[in-house]
């Protein structure tokens, strides 16, 4: 990422994350060095990280945006897309296993409530309805605040049982918390990453590194036939590889919709920047949401008639026959 900055006048940058303290987001931001040096507040939800963004309570919120079973995380990829613009800085990884913690004194036969995140819940759904078919699901605003849940709540004169009997969580959470692990490596499939990106407002691009992402939104006209296939052709005509697209509801009404795009590259190199042009000619509300190294490198084997090289020497041919 390029060197952390923080607000005119203060030393330390603040960093926000979907908290509370022990979530896989969590995990995710103590991966960047900066943090170690710098001030952390835990958020309540993915939204509220990004609010603090915009409006300047924050430098950066690290926030999850796409799990290697369950898909995009929408919170992330709706909220980017629209409002003040964002930016997102550094890409991070990090491999999901999931332990089952109870409230204190249950037993796994006696477990009715289960709490979680909802992509936490999509990715042991399997393992839960052989162990546990009657338990009833709901939702908490992440792993971590759900586990909390079991906890004795501050106001509590301790008669009062909590509302659920046990929760999906990182292991790290049953450390912190000392709530007593009923199962471990509950997840569905082994091997599941989660990844995670670092957003900020907009300012000066990660330098290239050769093994990069671009990260872009394209609204679609619906009076436009075709719009897909078009969009495709300006990444294809330039040998520019996709690592993740899909569609998301714009929310203002059925058959309204966005794509969610992930190219391989960097806007500062010239193919990407003619696909970027040629989009936006097409699609006026494309918006750009950052140029950042993946978080495990592959270089891009860009095609020689796609090169810098290539289209500064296109365009020098092309001056010259102006010249003439
Ligand atoms: O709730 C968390 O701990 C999160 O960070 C969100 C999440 C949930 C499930 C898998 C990966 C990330």
């Amino acid at each position: 990422m390029p060197p952390v900055s923080s607000e005119a006048g203060r030393a330390r940058a603040r960093f926000t994350f979907l908290g509370p303290e022990g979530t896989f987001t969590e995990a995710a931001l103590r991966q960047i060095p900066e943090v170690a040096e710098s001030d952390v507040t835990p958020s309540s939800s993915v939204i509220s990280a990004l609010a603090a963004v915009r409006a300047g309570d924050a430098d950066y919120a690290m926030v999850p945006i796409e799990n290697s079973v369950e898909g995009g995380v929408s919170a992330t990829l709706d909220d980017v897309a629209s409002g003040d613009d964002l930016q997102i800085l550094a890409e991070v990884l990090v491999p999901i296993s999931f332990v089952l913690v109870g409230r204190e004194g249950i037993g796994l036969d006696e477990v009715c409530r289960i709490t979680t995140h909802t992509h936490a819940w999509a990715q042991v759904r399997g393992w839960a309805d052989a162990h546990l078919p009657s338990a009833e699901f709901t939702p908490a605003s992440s792993t971590a605040a759900g586990a909390r849940l079991l906890l004795p709540q501050p106001h509590d004169d301790g008669t009062a049982a909590p509302a659920f009997d046990a929760a999906v969580c990182a292991p790290l959470v049953a450390e912190q918390t000392g709530l007593p692990v009923l199962a471990e490596r509950i997840e569905d499939t082994a091997g599941a990453v989660t990844r995670f990106v670092l957003v900020g407002r907009p300012g000066p691009l990660p330098e290239p590194t050769g093994s990069d992402k671009t990260t872009l939104t394209v609204p679609l006209p619906d009076d436009h036939p075709g719009a897909l296939l078009e969009i495709l052709e300006q990444f294809s005509t330039r040998g520019i590889n996709l690592s993740r697209i899909e569609s998301r509801p714009t929310g203002s009404g059925l058959g309204q919709y966005f794509f969610s795009i992930d190219l391989e590259g960097h806007l500062a190199e010239e193919r990407v920047q003619a696909a970027l042009a040629a989009l936006h000619r097409i699609f006026p509300g494309v918006r750009f949401l950052g140029s950042y190294p993946r978080a495990v490198e592959r270089m891009v084997k860009v095609p020689t008639h796609m090169s810098d090289a290539a289209y500064r020497s296109g365009r020098e041919w092309v001056a010259g026959l102006l010249q003439r």
